[in-house]
């Protein structure tokens, strides 16, 4: 499987902590050497001295050794801020061509607006939602496909993704949902663990325990559903006994809107998901009018 990652060549354009992460999981787990790699940052020399030290990716400032890693990448991966995709996309347009896979991680920007950007309907595209687990090969990429993308280009992609994680298949619209459960997922659950530190602090633990018991519980809770496949409301039934300790938590939760605030948090992600999107167009259109 990963023998025909391993013969590609990857271009990135855009360094920061996501393209780190593929990066990472590209050469950990799926068999891609460094020197297959070419990374290419806006500014910051620092930043891409740091890649090539930490995994012998290969970079440059030079335009055209720049523009000739885009030309000759088999897959290039659009790794910049949603801000930056109009500029960025209308910049590499006269790079690219038909046979590369063109791989995105930008919230929000729809194949299509990526297709008029680029001028032609006919470039494979891929529209991913990954997230900053994949950093440690326990990522979860939400995924589509531009009607063009060959069976072959998506296992690439599949592949490539899988690297880092597990990877979902979707229809595009659900990718918004995708952002919203598991691309900015990784910051809420990182919010709780905040909180619980805080309130073991109050209760008098030192910090550095408080955090030590807190990631062992986030850790054993998110393990014992996927070890025992049970639902985790059955799993919080059996902590919760009668007129106990966890009652009275849950229902402090409660009282304070906790389930309710966590669905709507997941949504408006997706919703600012398409609004990022629909910004980026709308910047398109008034471009090209
Ligand atoms: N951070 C996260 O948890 C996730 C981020 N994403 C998406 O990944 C994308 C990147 O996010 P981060 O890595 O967090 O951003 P970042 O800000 O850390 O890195 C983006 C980098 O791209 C560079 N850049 C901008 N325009 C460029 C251009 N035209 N050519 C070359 N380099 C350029 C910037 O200088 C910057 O170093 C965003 O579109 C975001 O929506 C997707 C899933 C999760
Ligand atoms: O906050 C953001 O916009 C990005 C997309 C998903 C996670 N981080």
């Amino acid at each position: 499987m990963t023998s025909s990652l391993s013969h590609m060549k990857f271009t990135f354009i855009g360094a920061g902590s996501m393209a780190e992460a593929i990066i990472r999981g590209l050469i950990t787990k799926g068999g891609v050497h460094g020197e297959n790699i070419f990374v290419i940052n806006r500014s910051n020399r620092a930043r891409l001295e740091e890649l090539r030290e930490r995994y012998g990716i290969r970079s440059s400032v030079n335009e055209l050794e720049k523009d000739d890693a885009i030309r000759t990448g088999h897959i290039v991966v659009l790794a910049f801020k949603p801000k930056d995709a109009l500029e960025g996309l209308s910049k590499i347009k006269h790079l690219i061509r038909p046979e590369q896979l063109l791989v995105s991680v930008i919230a929000g920007l729809t194949i299509d607006t990526m297709q008029t950007l680029l001028d032609a309907a006919d470039y494979s595209i891929v529209r991913t939602m990954p997230n900053t687990s994949s950093t440690i090969g326990l990522g979860v990429t939400g995924m589509s496909f531009s009607p063009n993308v060959t069976p072959a280009g998506r296992q690439l992609a599949v592949q490539m993704f899988e690297s880092a994680g597990i990877v979902s298949t979707v229809e595009e619209p659900l990718l918004d949902t995708i952002t919203g459960v598991s691309g900015s997922g990784p910051a809420y659950i990182y919010y709780m663990m905040e909180a619980m530190i805080q309130g073991g602090v109050q209760g008098g633990l030192e910090p550095e325990e408080a955090r030590r018991l807190v990631v062992q519980t986030v850790l054993g809770a998110a393990s014992m559903v996927q070890a025992t496949g049970e639902d985790p409301a059955d799993l919080r039934r059996k902590v919760t006994s009668p007129n106990g300790t966890t009652q009275a938590a849950l229902e402090t939760l409660d009282r304070h809107g906790f389930p309710e605030a966590v669905a709507k948090a997941v949504l408006r992600a997706a919703e600012r998901a398409g609004e990022l999107g629909a910004a980026i167009s709308a910047s398109v259109t008034s471009q090209t009018k």
